[in-house]
């Protein structure tokens, strides 16, 4: 199946989902003075109820935390979005070393973690059915840049050592992810795609420009984990990043001068 690694990785997708090179394709290279300020865009308003946390899982391709999502207690709305979208899950791509690891870059440059926070619109039924429609998902992009230990992170951290290889899962329960935003939701806005297989285009990108900090200590706990499952030749869960993408005519917008 894909992955990241030279023969499954992000350059052979196109074999398998020719949807690889379609027209709203993410992540992208973010260019702040390309941007176009739309005084339009309205404040994103975040409300999560931590009781909706339901577990945390290595999918063998990130880990994720998982929300019950069958009521509209933890939701996005406003920002670029019309309607009321829930929270689904979330979850981050990082490199090998501090030099990669997000998705969406700034001027061209990569921070060392992406993280993704992915919700789904109530107009359609599900998440999986909205995951096929254009306006299905919305999925706020924060980066994270070497600095200080991220006290915010710990909890989720603290849970990887039970979730080490694909497949695994343990229970994570009370968690607030709004915690993990940083103090400005200003943000840039375009209409992209999932990055990973099946690339369905249906994502409302919200892309956050204040970074949040991980330590390179806290950067080793997520290097820890393993693309492969119990009794595979272990494989470390680095590099889980789609690189930029053509922008093919699309608009960025910022909610911000
Ligand atoms: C239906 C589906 C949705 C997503 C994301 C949007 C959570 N994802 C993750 C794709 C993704 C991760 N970061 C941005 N897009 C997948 C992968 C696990 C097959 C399937
Ligand atoms: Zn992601």
């Amino acid at each position: 199946g894909w992955g990241y690694e030279p023969t499954n990785g992000p350059d052979t997708w196109a074999a398998d989902f020719p949807l690889a090179n379609g027209p709203r394709q993410s992540p992208i290279n973010i260019i702040p003075k390309e941007a176009h300020y739309d005084p339009s865009l309205k404040a994103l308003k975040i409300r999560y109820d931590p009781s909706n946390t339901k577990g945390i899982l290595n999918n063998g391709h990130s880990f994720q935390v998982d929300f019950v999502d069958d009521t509209d207690s933890s939701t996005l709305t406003g920002g670029p979005i019309s309607g009321v979208y829930r929270l689904k899950q979330f979850h981050f791509h990082w490199g090998g070393s501090d030099n990669r690891g997000s998705e969406h870059t700034l001027n061209g440059i990569k921070f060392p973690c992406e993280l993704h926070l992915v919700h789904w619109n109530t107009k359609y039924p599900s998440f999986g059915e909205a995951a096929e429609k254009p306006d299905g998902l919305a999925v706020v992009g924060v980066f994270l840049k070497i600095g200080a230990a991220n006290p915010r992170l710990q909890k989720v951290l603290d849970a990887l050592d039970a979730i080490k290889t694909k497949g695994k899962q343990t229970t994570f329960a009370n968690f607030d992810p709004k915690t993990l935003l940083p103090g400005s939701l200003d943000y840039w806005t375009y209409e992209g795609s999932l990055t990973t297989p099946p690339l369905l285009e249906s994502v409302t990108w919200i892309v956050l420009k204040e970074p949040i900090s991980i330590s390179p200590a806290q950067m080793a706990k997520f290097r820890s984990l393993l693309f492969t499952g119990d009794g595979e030749a272990p494989c470390y869960m680095v590099d889980n990043y789609r690189p930029p993408q053509p922008l093919k005519g699309r608009l960025v917008r910022a909610s911000f001068k």
